[in-house]
C-alpha cells in the first residue's frame, strides 16, 4: 500500500491524499462502507461501484464463524467470493470477540469465546487473526487488539493496553504477506498518558497505518474529540489514520479536522433499514406518515439514482409494505449521502473553505453550532 499527503488544510489538521492498494486508488479523507458479511447489506457490488465506493469492510470475527475463512479462501478470496473489485479492509476480530462472542477468557496466548451463532468454543490470538485475515486476501488487515469496553478503570486500561501492545508485536512478525498491509490500533481509553504510552509504542514498530481503537464505544462524543487532539499529533503524518467505527456526519468532520483520513460505520447503512435517511437538512424518517402523498425526493439537494427516479410516499410505501426494494433504496440514498458529502469535504480542503463548509453543513443539517 502507498499513501501520499496531496493538501494540508491552513486552519486545521485536515489534510487530502491518496491510498494505493492492489485494488485501486483511494482519495482521502474517506468513508469506508461496512460489509460485515462480505456484503454491504442489500446492495450488489456493481451498485457500490455506481455510487463511488472504493473500499469496503469485512470482518474477520463473522466470516471466520461463517461461512469460514477457508472456503472464502477457496473461493480465491473475499474480492472473488463476493466479487468486489475495489479494496478491502477487514478488521481484526478484536472488537466482535469482546462485543459479540460470549467472552469465556482473555489469555496473554489469545482469547477463548463462544461463537454468537451456535455457542461453539473458538480460540483466537494475534497469529490466528493474522492467519484469518491472510486467508481472506483483504487489502488493508488490522491488529489484533482489545477494544476496551466504556467505561473503565485506570488499572483495567493500562494492563489490556500493554497486552494489546504486546499483541501488535507478534502481529508484525506473523505478518508475511507484503501484498496485504497490516495497521496498528492504538487504544488508551480516555486516559491521555496510556494513549500516548500506546501511540509511541506502536509507531516504535513502524506500521503502514494507524487506527485510533476504543473509540465510538458509547463515550460522549467531546471526550472522543478530546483523545483525538492529543493522540492524532502522536501518529506519523506521512501515513494514513483511520479512526474505527465512526460515524455519523458530525462526527466524521470534527475527525478530519483533527487530521484522520479514514472513517466506517454501520450507521448509514442500518438507519437506512429501519426507514430512516439523511438529507443536507438532517435526517428523514421516511416510513412516517407525513409522507404518505409526498411527492418530492427524499433529499430534493440530492442527484442519486434513487432521489432522481422515486418519491418519499413510493419509498414509504416499500417499506412499510416490508418491500425488500425500499430498504435497498435508502441504503443507496445513504450511502451516496455520505460519500457525495466526503467528496465535498475534499474539494472543501484543497480549496481552503473546510472551516466555513463545517459551519453551513452543521447550520442546514440541525447540528447545534458546537
Ligand atoms: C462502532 N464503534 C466501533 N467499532 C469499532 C471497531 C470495529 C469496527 C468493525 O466492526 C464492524 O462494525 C461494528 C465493522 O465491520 C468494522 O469492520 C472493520 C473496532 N475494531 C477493533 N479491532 N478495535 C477497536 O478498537 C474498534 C473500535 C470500534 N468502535
Ligand atoms: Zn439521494
Amino acid at each position: 500500500m502507498k499513501f501520499k499527503v496531496l493538501k494540508w488544510a491552513e486552519d486545521c489538521k485536515a489534510r487530502t491524499g491518496l491510498l494505493e492498494t492492489p485494488h485501486g486508488i483511494i482519495e482521502t479523507p474517506v468513508f469506508m462502507p461496512v460489509g460485515t458479511q462480505a456484503t454491504v447489506k442489500t446492495l450488489t457490488p456493481d451498485e457500490l461501484e455506481q455510487i463511488g465506493a472504493k473500499i469496503i469492510l469485512s470482518n474477520t470475527y463473522h466470516l471466520y464463524l461463517r461461512p469460514g475463512h477457508r472456503i472464502i479462501e477457496e473461493a480465491g478470496g473475499l474480492h472473488r467470493f463476493m466479487n468486489w473489485e475495489g479494496s478491502i479492509l477487514t478488521d481484526s476480530g478484536g472488537y466482535q470477540v469482546f462485543s459479540l462472542g460470549e467472552l469465556r477468557e482473555i489469555r496473554e496466548e489469545g482469547v477463548t469465546f463462544r461463537s454468537h451463532i451456535d455457542g461453539s468454543l473458538h480460540f483466537i490470538s494475534p497469529e490466528t487473526s493474522i492467519e484469518i485475515q491472510n486467508s481472506l486476501g483483504a487489502d488493508i488487515i488490522m491488529a489484533f487488539d482489545e477494544c476496551i469496553p466504556y467505561p473503565a478503570t485506570y488499572e483495567y486500561v493500562k494492563n489490556s493496553v500493554e497486552r494489546t501492545t504486546r499483541w501488535a508485536e507478534r502481529c508484525k512478525k506473523h505478518h508475511k504477506n507484503e501484498k496485504q498491509t497490516l495497521f496498528g490500533i492504538v487504544q488508551g481509553g480516555l486516559y491521555k498518558d496510556l494513549r500516548e504510552k500506546s501511540a509511541r509504542d506502536l509507531v516504535s514498530m513502524d506500521f503502514k497505518g494507524y487506527a485510533v481503537g476504543g473509540l465510538s464505544v458509547g463515550e460522549p462524543k467531546e471526550h472522543m474529540y478530546e483523545v483525538l487532539d492529543y493522540t492524532v499529533p502522536l501518529l506519523p503524518e506521512d501515513k494514513p489514520r483511520y479512526l474505527m467505527g465512526v460515524g455519523s456526519p458530525d462526527a466524521i468532520f470534527e475527525g478530519i479536522i483533527r487530521g484522520i483520513d479514514m472513517f466506517d460505520c454501520v450507521l448509514p447503512t442500518r438507519i437506512a433499514r429501519h426507514g430512516t435517511v439523511f438529507t443536507a437538512r438532517g435526517r428523514l424518517v421516511v416510513k412516517n406518515a407525513a409522507y404518505a402523498r409526498d411527492f418530492s425526493p427524499l433529499d430534493p439537494e440530492c442527484d442519486c439514482y434513487v432521489c432522481k427516479n422515486y418519491t418519499r410516499a413510493y419509498i414509504r410505501h416499500l417499506i412499510n409494505a416490508n418491500e425488500v426494494l425500499g430498504i435497498r433504496l435508502t441504503t443507496i440514498h445513504n450511502l451516496y449521502f455520505l460519500l457525495s458529502l466526503m467528496e465535498k469535504i475534499r474539494r472543501a480542503i484543497e480549496g481552503g473553505y473546510l472551516l466555513e463548509f463545517k459551519q453551513e453543513f452543521f447550520k442546514k443539517f440541525g447540528y447545534d453550532q458546537g
